[in-house]
């Protein structure tokens, strides 16, 4: 029973790899359509000095928009900054530290965001990490669940008065969530949300995002019903070559090098649709949905029950301490 639970996981997640990678052998990631300008308006891009959180920052800055990378390396964070300033960004280009495993640093961040005054036009939920070996939080909770869910979870309602503020029922301020194809394969045990009973990394990783899904839906419900001007949607990136992979055992990591040069998506290319569901002007107002490959797509089943989103976000509010609004 115990061996099950164990390698169930871990075959649903290579399974959805397989049909992913399926997926872009026969289709081209979809190309960015030209976006406005976006001088005066403001970004937050999580994990934004790496990976597709760097390339989403990059394109951001390049439109002229003021963009605030979050993330917990200093040195990556500052020449991330530098990089895309000696690009000649149009935009402003800064680096905040935030460390999503700590509840009481992702506080900080958003006191120290809040000090300068600015609006917020849109936070991009992007900072990840995958399969790495069982561990806690400052707080105690779970790598993935802790980091990827809850640390974003408790961000995004810090930040939701001022999205609120800095947004227009003509230009809506946007929460853009990046989850994955792995929540497909994602189980949600509202009684063990911290895998106590028996771990698996890759059972967090797909729960980690599953959660991301139902939380980006239930926050759209709450924001349409109290009328505020700011949309909150998912993004499935497909599968790109990142240092995500690197926890990934020996043998598959070896397996995987081939594969991600003929088959991954570039940095840029799986930032696409991130940067698209940000800015584009045609997803104005568009909001709980989940998009892959810039086109709008099903997620899975379980996250259109608002009775399980309901009771994911009342646990995740008692979690990090939030009084449920
Ligand atoms: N690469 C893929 O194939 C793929 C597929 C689906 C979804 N995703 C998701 O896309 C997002 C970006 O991943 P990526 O592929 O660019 O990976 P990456 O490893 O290149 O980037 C992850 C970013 O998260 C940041 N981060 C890690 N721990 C943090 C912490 N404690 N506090 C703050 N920031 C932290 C890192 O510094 C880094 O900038 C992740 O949420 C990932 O789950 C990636």
């Amino acid at each position: 029973m115990w061996l099950l639970s164990f390698i169930l996981p871990i075959l649903r997640l290579y399974l959805v790899g397989v049909k992913v990678l399926l997926y872009q052998l026969f289709n081209k990631s979809f190309t960015l359509p030209v976006l406005p300008k976006q001088n005066g308006r403001v970004a937050i891009v999580t994990g934004g000095a790496r990976g597709m959180g760097y390339e989403t920052a990059r394109h951001l800055a390049s439109l002229g928009m003021h963009v605030v990378i979050a993330g917990n390396s200093e040195e990556d964070g500052l020449q991330a900054v530098k990089k895309i300033h000696e690009e000649g960004s149009e935009g402003k280009v800064e680096f905040l530290f935030l460390d999503l495993c700590s509840l009481k640093s992702v506080r900080q961040f958003v006191q120290r965001f809040k000090a300068r005054a600015l609006p917020l036009h849109v936070l991009v939920n992007n900072a990840g990490i995958m399969l790495v070996p069982e561990g806690k939080t400052e707080d105690g909770f779970e790598l993935h669940f802790g980091l990827n869910y809850l640390g974003h979870f408790l961000l995004t309602n810090l930040l939701l008065d001022k999205l609120k503020r800095s947004g227009r029922h003509d230009a809506c301020s946007r929460v853009v969530t990046m989850s994955s194809a792995t929540h497909y394969v994602g189980r949600l045990n509202m009684e063990d949300l911290q895998g106590r009973s028996c771990y698996s990394a890759h059972g967090a990783y797909s729960q980690s995002k599953l959660a991301l899904v139902l939380f980006t839906y239930h926050l759209q419900e709450k924001l349409t019903a109290a009328g505020f001007p700011v949309t909150s949607n998912a993004v499935d990136p497909g599968m790109v070559d990142t240092d995500l992979y690197n926890n990934l055992c020996i043998p598959a990591q070896a397996a995987k090098k081939p594969v991600a040069k003929m088959l991954f998506r570039t940095p840029a290319e799986g930032a696409s649709t991130a940067i698209l569901a940000a800015i584009a002007s045609q997803l104005e107002g568009v909001g709980g949905c989940y998009f892959y490959n810039g086109e709008r797509a099903k997620s899975a089943d379980i996250t259109y029950d608002h009775n399980v989103r309901a009771e994911l976000w009342k646990q995740s509010c008692a979690l990090v301490g939030l009084q449920e609004a």
